[in-house]
């Protein structure tokens, strides 16, 4: 069994909830209030500007050229294409996009992006690839599922962001990464695959728990 279907199949469970969380069901059926929506893309936004610094560690740790031109791709991508629909979305909230980018993250995403920098920055290519993979994974997933439900993907508000996860586009990046994590382990001792296991994990909880912040627009709860 290849590496990526082993992390699938054991993280089914967390996998489920985060299909089935509320915030997720409320862009599916277009009953997702729009605060709540505009909470997460400001914090999705910070997330992403992170997320997209991790592609260039990758390109930092590859050891060949090919790989160093996904990741580039992969971070372009991310700054030029997913963000420009979270840029599009702060027009329609009205607002600049330099005022998302200048909001405050979040415990949850602050939380999140650090641990992940931090396996970025101290790990090997392959801890590195484990620590990305559930967010594109998964958001693909999501994308497509959303995707199936009648008129979604034509909803006048949510549309677009589920026309973006669900595109080809993103979920190629996304399959790379999954070869990318299987070639990396090929031959490795299970005690390493169990790092990555463990590293795949918590960002896949961490995914639960950014849905959870945004539906909650949770921040600091000194500041309540
Ligand atoms: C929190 C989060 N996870 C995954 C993605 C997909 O890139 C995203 N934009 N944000």
């Amino acid at each position: 069994m290849k590496f990526s279907e082993r992390l699938h199949k054991e993280l089914q469970p967390i996998w489920r909830k985060n299909h089935a969380h509320p915030f997720v069901k409320g862009i599916g059926d277009g009953t997702l209030d729009k605060e709540k929506f505009r909470f997460f893309m400001v914090q999705d936004y910070l997330y992403l500007m992170d997320y997209a610094k991790l592609f260039a560690i990758g390109v930092v740790k590859a050891k060949d050229v090919e790989t160093m031109g996904r990741f580039a791709r992969l971070l372009d991508g991310t700054l030029n294409e997913e963000m420009a629909l979270h840029r599009e979305y702060a027009k329609k909230f009205g607002v600049a996009e330099e005022e998302f980018e200048s909001a405050s993250p979040s415990p949850t995403t602050l939380a999140y992006t650090h641990y992940m920098l931090h396996v970025g920055q101290n790990g090997t290519l392959a801890d590195l690839v484990a620590a990305i993979l559930p967010c594109m994974w998964s958001y693909w997933e999501i994308g497509k599922e959303l995707n199936e439900i009648p008129g979604a993907s034509e909803h006048e508000f949510y549309g677009e962001w589920i026309q973006m996860y669900s595109s080809d586009e993103f979920g190629q990046l996304a399959e790379w990464c999954i070869e990318l994590l299987d070639e990396l382990t090929v031959g490795l001792p299970e005690a390493d695959l169990k790092r990555l296991e463990e590293i795949f994990l918590n960002t896949t909880r961490f995914e639960y728990m950014f849905w959870d912040m945004s539906y909650n627009q949770a921040m600091w709860p000194t500041d309540e």
